[in-house]
């Protein structure tokens, strides 16, 4: 708008393509899926790593930055924010509470992904609807959904945190593979062995990939 001053205000918008080409790379979302203990989050995070000594700009979203924070459950917000907040917004594992667990941290993704960054994703997400809601809210080659395939007596036979035994002792109700049902991808960008490879040869197939499709260069 043009003022007595002859001096006009510009919005300056800064574009997708303007922050892609400060950074080099492209903005995406690595939506990794698989059963709990399958190496969602220790694949993510060896390609977070890789991806930083490459010089690239990227970040995870996990369990713990999510459930513990902006999904946290009724419990963890009860003392904090009240009886009735806790159980309006609180997050568990129900089909509704995993559905909406999954449209925030796809929104929170996109976002990241629209600023720039390579956005790893580590959850279960064991709803093909709702990866595919995600994958609908963003552009072609956008999301790239990575199947953790690893066979639920491997993920049983790691049980790090001890919650396969609490589940098949019945301490715990609707665990995902045991009682609550996990649907794998029909056409995910990548599928990973986990239960057969390394961390790190996993990571560098995610890499390959990235290349492949210039989403990085190289
Ligand atoms: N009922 C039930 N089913 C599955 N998992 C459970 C459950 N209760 C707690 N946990 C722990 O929560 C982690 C999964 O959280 P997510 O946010 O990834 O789940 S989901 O995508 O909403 O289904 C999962 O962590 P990971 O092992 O990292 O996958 C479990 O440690
Ligand atoms: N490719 C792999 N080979 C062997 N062990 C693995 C592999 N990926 C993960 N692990 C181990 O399996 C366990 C579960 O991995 P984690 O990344 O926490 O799974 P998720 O995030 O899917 O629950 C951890 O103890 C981890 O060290």
């Amino acid at each position: 708008m043009m003022n007595e001053m002859n001096v006009t205000w510009h919005e300056h918008q800064v574009s997708r393509g303007d922050r892609e080409a400060m950074k080099g790379h492209k903005g995406c979302v690595i939506w990794f899926t698989g059963l709990s203990g399958s190496g969602k989050s220790t694949i993510a995070n060896t390609l977070d790593h890789k991806l930083h000594e490459l010089g690239f700009h990227s970040t995870v979203l996990d369990g713990d930055n999510v459930r513990h924070g902006l999904n946290a459950a009724p419990g963890m917000l009860r003392d904090t924010h009240g009886d009735e907040f806790a159980e309006r917004f609180g997050l568990g594992f129900s089909a509704i509470d995993r559905e909406e667990n999954i449209r925030r941290i796809g929104a929170v993704a996109e976002l990241f992904s629209a600023a720039g960054l390579i956005a790893l994703t580590a959850f279960i997400s064991p709803y093909r609807v709702d990866r595919d809601r995600v994958r609908k809210t963003m552009r072609e080659g956008e999301f790239i959904e990575v199947f953790v395939d690893t066979p639920i007596e491997i993920c049983e036979d790691r049980d790090p945190k001890g919650l396969y035994k609490k589940a098949r002792a019945g301490e715990i109700k609707g665990f995902t593979g045991i009682d609550d049902p996990y649907e794998a991808p029909l056409n995910p960008e990548l599928t990973l062995s986990s239960g057969h490879a390394s961390p790190d040869a996993l990571a560098d197939e995610v890499i390959a990939f990235l290349r492949a499709r210039q989403i990085i260069p190289g």
